[in-house]
């Protein structure tokens, strides 16, 4: 099975990356990219063959799209020419629908929605796939196998998908966020930065690794952590102070609407 990746930018090379670990052949792999020297950065570190949007629509059996959300029509509207029914078109762009890319592109080209993340660069990625209304079981297969290359898929209902978007498709970037925070904090406190980043770096692995190998409740996690009257209750009462809580909740809610706007082309 041949798959073509279109717009080889952070996502698109994580994919690409991670099929060719996945051991996928490499002479199976194609990729489209509208910047002629990103092009030429990926066939030198893969050596794939980097062709037109339409050759990579004409020849895959997959079509990945991996353009930002606001040039995904442009590209449907280019590529709908050389897709054939049955082909797999699997669009990893956040906000866009299936029943938007069905409505350009051949009736019967099979159309799967995914929202990845990231981590996906070392393997331990988080996808969710939506099928859209030309899908068979085979198609939703092919979608999951590529995605499971890098990571964790789970098959959920599209309308999660912007829920999901906001969770675990922008979810790295708040953790980064919090780590970031958590180092500058050692600093101030005067530890060298070095030692502030290997403690934070550690204590985040080391608490993903707890809640994964115990599958214990976060909640009680964290009570474990917290002795009667002492440091970590004070830590805590400043960030329920802050409104840690209430602002995870209100920037969830704007990615979640972020992505219901891009649905729209904004
Ligand atoms: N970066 C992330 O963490 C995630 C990104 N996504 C989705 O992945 C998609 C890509 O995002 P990024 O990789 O972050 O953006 P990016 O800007 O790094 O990559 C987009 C790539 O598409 C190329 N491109 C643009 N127009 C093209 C065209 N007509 N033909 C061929 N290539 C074209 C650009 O040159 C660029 O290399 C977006 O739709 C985004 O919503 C989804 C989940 C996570
Ligand atoms: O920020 C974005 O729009 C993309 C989608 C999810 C993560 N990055």
């Amino acid at each position: 099975m041949s798959t073509a990746i279109i717009g080889a930018g952070v996502m698109g090379e994580t994919l690409l990356s991670g099929l060719v670990r996945a051991g996928r052949r490499v002479d199976q792999l194609m990729v489209g990219e509208k910047r002629p020297e990103r092009a030429h950065e990926l066939e030198e570190r893969y050596g794939v063959a980097v062709v037109s949007n339409r050759e990579a629509a004409a020849k895959a059996d997959t079509v990945a799209l991996v353009v930002k959300p606001q040039d995904m029509g442009d590209v449907l509207d280019e590529i709908a020419p050389d897709l054939r029914p049955g082909q797999l078109l699997v669009s990893l762009a956040a906000g866009i629908t299936t029943s938007y890319i069905e409505s350009r592109v051949p009736e019967g080209v099979a159309v799967v929605r995914v929202m990845p993340n990231t981590p996906a660069l070392v393997d331990e990625g988080m996808a969710a796939i939506s099928p859209g209304s030309h899908c068979d079981e085979s198609h939703l297969t092919e979608a999951e196998s590529l995605m499971a290359s890098t990571g964790k898929v789970l098959r959920i209902p599209e309308k999660q998908m912007d829920a999901v978007t906001a969770i675990s498709g922008s979810g790295p970037a708040y953790i980064f966020f919090v780590v970031e925070s958590m180092i500058e904090a050692g600093v101030h406190l005067g530890l060298p930065r070095a030692t502030s980043t290997e403690l934070v770096v550690q204590t985040l692995v080391g608490s993903a690794a707890m809640l994964r190998e115990t599958g214990t409740h976060p909640v009680v996690l964290r009570e474990q952590v917290t002795s009667p009257s002492g440091t970590t209750a004070s830590a805590l009462r400043e960030l329920e102070i802050h409104r840690v809580r209430a602002a995870f909740l209100a920037a969830m809610e704007a990615a979640r609407n972020r992505s219901r706007e891009l649905a729209e082309g904004n």
